[in-house]
């Protein structure tokens, strides 16, 4: 067999098309226009690229974007506050502030101070706990975008056993929770699981989250299994010459594409759903601050 590539970038597309649609809606009718903050503390030159695309795209959609790029040795107390008057802010819907911080910023005191209501990471455990019962707000945006290419390629997720590899806060433990909402059976593993082949053959739906380089090997799909690649690792490729990189996921694609029925690539698979569900979240959290019940198009 060989696999049906999941397209997340044209997906990501129409995403981005109808949340246009969103924003142009709560203008004209609530005089709304949705704001997102996004911080940056460094340069690290990785996170730019993905915070200037970030800027770009939501702008696109008719949002307005504001941009805080902070010197890396800002001290902890300068970015609580810049967070603070973000969070009173009546223009900023949605704050983001980008992950890692320098070292000498604790990330449990930066993601505190964010106003849930205009946390569109779904950092807060408010949030985490609304995702966990069911409540309406924002979704953690890389399993949000993972849940919406699943739904689109498959239809009901009932009953199918999902295998998770990886348990970060940040994507394999809401995954889990998202999946389960949807009635899949899950298991979540991790660094310490024994037999770790013998339990994702086992799978209907694959997750890899794990940021090691194609460490999920094509033996271990079964056939016909959908396969979400989240990861995103750089890696030497020294065929486009020297010291050239490219992107790879954490599943040995090639491998993986001859027993799969559908996976997604890197690029161009999770990556472009993750930012465009960081506008949807943002839609999300700009109706429901201003009383209004969220577009269901947009979430979990
Ligand atoms: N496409 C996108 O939009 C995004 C992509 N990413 C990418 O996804 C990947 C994962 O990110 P993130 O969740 O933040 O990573 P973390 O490093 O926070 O978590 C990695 C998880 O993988 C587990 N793990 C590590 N080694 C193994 C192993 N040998 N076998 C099984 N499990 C293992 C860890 O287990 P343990 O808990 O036991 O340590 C941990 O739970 C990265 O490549 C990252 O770049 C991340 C966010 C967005
Ligand atoms: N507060 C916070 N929220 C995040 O959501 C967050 C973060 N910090 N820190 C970093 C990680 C990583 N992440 C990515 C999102 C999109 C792509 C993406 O669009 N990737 C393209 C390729 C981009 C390229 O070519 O480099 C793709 O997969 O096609 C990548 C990585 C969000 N993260």
């Amino acid at each position: 067999m060989t696999a049906k590539i999941i397209d997340g970038k044209a997906f990501a597309e129409n995403l981005r098309s109808r949340i246009a649609g969103h924003v142009e809606r709560l203008k004209a009718e609530h005089g709304i226009t949705p704001g997102l903050a996004v911080v940056i503390v460094g340069e690290d030159p990785a996170s730019q690229v993905y915070v200037s695309s970030k800027a770009k795209q939501t702008a696109e959609v008719g949002m307005n974007s504001y941009k805080h790029e902070l010197p890396a040795d800002i001290s902890e107390a300068d970015l609580l506050a810049l967070i603070h008057r973000l969070n009173a802010d009546p223009a900023v819907h949605g704050i983001l502030v980008q992950m890692p911080v320098p070292r000498h910023i604790d990330p449990n005191k930066v993601i505190e101070a964010i106003d849930p209501a205009k946390d569109v990471d779904c950092f807060t455990p408010a949030n985490v706990g609304k995702v966990q019962i069911g409540l309406p707000g924002p979704v953690s945006c890389t399993p949000l975008g993972c849940l919406m290419l699943l739904r689109d390629e498959l239809g009901s997720l009932e009953g199918r056993h999902a295998v998770i590899i990886g348990r970060s806060n940040l994507v394999g433990k809401p995954m889990m929770q998202l999946l389960l909402r949807d009635n899949c059976t899950v298991t979540v593993a991790h660094s310490r699981t024994r037999n770790l082949a013998d339990i994702v053959r086992q799978a209907d739906i694959v997750v890899a989250a794990v940021g090691r380089p194609q460490m999920v090997k094509g033996d271990w799909i079964k056939p016909g299994a959908t396969v979400i690649d989240v990861g995103i690792n750089r890696v030497p490729a020294p065929e486009k010459g020297e010291g050239k990189t490219r992107l790879v996921g954490d599943v040995d694609y090639a491998a993986a594409a001859e027993q799969a029925a559908a996976i997604t690539p890197v690029p161009g698979g999770v990556g472009p759903m993750t930012i465009a569900c960081l506008l949807a979240n943002t839609i999300t959290t700009a109706s429901l601050i201003n009383g209004l019940t969220p577009p269901d198009d947009l979430t979990a």
